[in-house]
């Protein structure tokens, strides 16, 4: 396999002295082009910090991000813009990234807006218009045309996440970060959104960074899995090695709580 994203020796501090948070200590991570790479710990293992630092939300202390070889953290203006169209996101919590005060169709199509020159293949029969474009990005997460028009909070919980997805995956990105896309969702809704994200991986080719304190979700979700404790990676393996002896201690308890093991 091909590698799409480099990650080295990554360091973000927040604060200073006695005060200052070790959020990411030196990470180091490749992400395989096509592979979902699962990423679990703890809250306050700095999963979120690294995500805004990929994201280029932030500039990392120390260390690099290349994408495709090109270096996130010291690109240009005009690079950055064009490598931004290539990693996107879902959060957890879909209101914040849909607009409460538009309809869904306008929030979905917000990144298609901003890149007008990206033409991502399985809308090429369908840009003729805006709102075609938002019907056929709905029709891929399993919603229908009704939906168009109805605001954030005229949908439930699963429904605005398949909003916030299909705007993730409407600029085919090559990296989609999910960061606890599921976690605020009954279970059985977890499961259905697993489920379509997994299929949109599968169909679209995309490299997924699967975000979650839920290691039996990442597990069911990646190829391969890295386990994060305090702003450090502490065990890394391939997903059919989980049960394996040699896994780090620190995993050993997240599946024992994730699978009610004695
Ligand atoms: N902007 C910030 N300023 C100061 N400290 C921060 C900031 N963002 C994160 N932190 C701290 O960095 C550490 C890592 O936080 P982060 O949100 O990355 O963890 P997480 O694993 O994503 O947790 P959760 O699952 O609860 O979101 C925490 O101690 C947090 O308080």
């Amino acid at each position: 396999m091909e590698s799409l994203l480099n990650v080295s020796n990554l360091v973000k501090t927040y604060g200073h002295g006695k005060d200052a948070v070790h959020a990411v200590r030196q990470m180091s991570f490749t992400i395989q082009k096509g592979e979902c790479v699962g990423l679990v710990g703890e809250s306050g293992s700095g999963k979120s910090s690294l995500a805004r630092l990929l994201l280029a939300l932030e500039r990392p202390d120390r260390g690099d991000i290349c994408l495709n070889g090109n270096s996130l953290v010291h690109a240009k203006k005009n690079l950055l813009r064009n490598m931004r169209q290539h990693i996107q996101v879902v959060f957890q919590d879909s209101n914040t990234s849909l607009n409460d005060r538009l309809p869904v169709w306008r929030s979905m199509l917000e990144p298609l807006d901003n890149f007008p020159e990206v033409k991502p293949s399985f809308l090429a029969n369908v840009r003729h218009t805006r709102r075609e474009t938002a019907v056929k990005l709905l029709d891929m997460v399993g919603l229908g045309p009704e939906h168009l028009d109805r605001y954030p909070h005229e949908l439930s919980g699963g429904q605005r996440q398949r909003v916030a997805i299909a705007r993730g995956i409407s600029l085919r990105p090559q990296l989609l970060i999910c960061d606890e896309p599921t976690s605020s969702l009954d279970v059985t809704v977890q499961d259905h959104i697993l489920q379509l994200l997994k299929q949109l991986q599968i169909d679209l080719e995309m490299s997924f960074l699967f975000i979650s304190h839920d290691i039996a979700a990442v597990y069911q979700m990646s190829n391969r899995i890295i386990v994060m404790k305090d702003g450090e990676i502490v065990d890394e393996f391939a997903s059919e090695l989980i049960g394996e002896p040699e896994r780090h201690e620190y995993t050993k308890c997240l599946l024992s709580a994730a699978y009610d093991l004695e």
